[in-house]
């Protein structure tokens, strides 16, 4: 009785019920393929491949328990102690490589630095050795992830399982290890940790680490590169980031040429480029849901087992909400009427890591990851770029060409000026 008289007050939202079916998909397709598409692709996660223990994968209590502990292993203070001086190294170990006027392309470098961090804050790898082994696994894991799930020989999706064997390989051999001998506290990145500081089941160690490498790499890296690109087709905002990336770097009280997490609370303009990246940018389009009660909503009811769809982009995007909402404008974050609809924790405005029981919890790893990047990348280099490009999300989030640079060392430059 209760529920007729709900009906009569509520109305059902606009659009078809229940989980999408093909007819469905196609009008997906025609509803993203455009500019603002999806990650559809990324979020059928194939459980053979990512592992069905992982914190993508479980429900209810399970999820709740491993979401606590990712949360944790990533909160900030963690950031200061344990990753810092480990995302510089790599960098370092990744940029430094390339000749003055070397021709590159720079989604691949930062696909290829993505990986590499993982790998070094996953796994703990450090030495270049170790780092480029495990990457190479790792790389094809990722290409898997965005394939589609054929498992036979030549297609790429077998090819990520056997990946997904090699790495888990090497996870056990570090959980024997560590069960055989009382492992140096802090090594072997959040495995290392997590084997000292959480009583996970063996097989559920895996998973977990293979679940946090599925969903860090692809939205890290395409930031890193949005970053870039926006800040490439617009000078204004380039000029003040690399000002004050300079201005850290000679004040910096680092040793060694490092950056202290003093200097990393210092890049405000910075912090603003990453937030309106990820506004323009963020490659988490949407969501996926399901009503697990019926829901109120204005005057809409959301039944329950319905199928929702939280378009992030559409609130990111939306006019009414971010004034001239195309233009890529950093400065729109200094703003103090911005302030509250800033904070992507609670805001819900501004929401590109999520938000809920699900909300992401390596959001303040990427920041620290993408800022540091910057930093590194506009103070040894300046670029030309070669091809005109432009975003797609479809299959997947990326720039079509690649985005092709050609770099010039900035140390050349000053050495060629003295
Ligand atoms: C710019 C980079 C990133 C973006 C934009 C991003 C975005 C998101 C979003 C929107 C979600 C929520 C998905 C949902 O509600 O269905 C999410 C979940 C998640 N993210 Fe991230 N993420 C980023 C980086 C990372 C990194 C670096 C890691 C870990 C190393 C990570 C690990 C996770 C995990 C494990 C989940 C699933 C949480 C759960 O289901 O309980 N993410 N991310």
């Amino acid at each position: 009785k209760k529920k007729s008289k709900e009906a009569t007050r509520y109305r059902l939202p606009p659009g078809s019920r229940g989980w999408p079916l093909i007819g469905d998909s196609f009008s997906w397709y025609n509803a993203v393929a455009g500019s603002h598409p999806p990650q559809f692709v990324q979020q059928q996660v194939n459980r053979d491949l990512v592992g069905k223990n992982g914190v993508i994968t479980v429900q209810g209590e399970q999820q709740r328990k491993l979401h606590g502990i990712a949360s944790n292993m990533m909160r900030l203070e963690k950031l200061k102690f344990h990753f810092l001086d480990n995302i510089q190294l790599v960098m370092l170990q990744t940029l430094n490589k390339f000749d003055n006027n070397q021709v590159i392309l720079l989604q691949d470098v930062c696909r290829k630095l993505a990986i590499n961090l993982m790998v070094n804050q996953l796994l703990g790898a450090s030495s270049e050795t170790e780092i480029d082994e495990m990457a190479h696994f790792f790389s094809d894991f990722v290409d898997g992830c965005l394939s589609l799930p054929i498992n036979f020989p030549g297609f790429a999706f077998h090819t990520a399982m056997k990946a997904r064997e090699k790495i888990i390989r090497k996870i056990n051999k570090t959980v024997e290890k560590h069960g055989e001998e009382e492992s140096s506290e802090g090594g072997d990145g959040v495995l290392g940790r997590l084997l000292e500081e959480e009583s996970l089941p063996d097989n559920a160690v895996a998973d977990f680490i293979i679940n946090l490498l599925f969903a860090g790499n692809e939205t890290t890296a395409k930031t890193m590169l949005f970053a870039v690109y926006f800040l490439t087709r617009c000078p204004k905002a380039m000029l003040q980031l690399l000002d004050e990336q300079d201005s850290i770097r000679s004040n910096s009280s680092g040793g060694d040429g490092m950056l202290t997490w003093q200097d990393y609370k210092a890049m405000s303009f910075t912090q603003c480029v990453i937030d309106e990246t990820l506004r323009l940018g963020g490659i988490a389009i949407w969501l996926m849901r399901e009503a697990k009660h019926d829901v109120v909503y204005q005057d809409y009811i959301i039944p329950k087992g319905c199928f929702l769809v939280p378009f992030l982009s559409a609130v990111h995007l939306d006019e009414n909400l971010y004034k001239g909402a195309s233009t890529f404008n950093p400065w729109r974050w200094m703003e103090p009427e911005n302030q509250e609809k800033r904070n992507w924790r609670s805001s819900p405005f501004y929401c590109p890591f999520g938000g809920g029981a699900r909300s992401c919890p390596g959001a303040e790893l990427s920041r620290l990851q993408i800022a540091i990047f910057l930093h590194y990348f506009v103070t040894t280099y300046t670029w030309e770029q070669l091809k005109e490009d432009r975003m797609s999300f479809f299959p997947s989030a990326r720039l079509v060409n690649g985005f092709q640079i050609r770099l010039t060392s900035r140390h050349h430059l000053d050495s060629e000026s003295l």
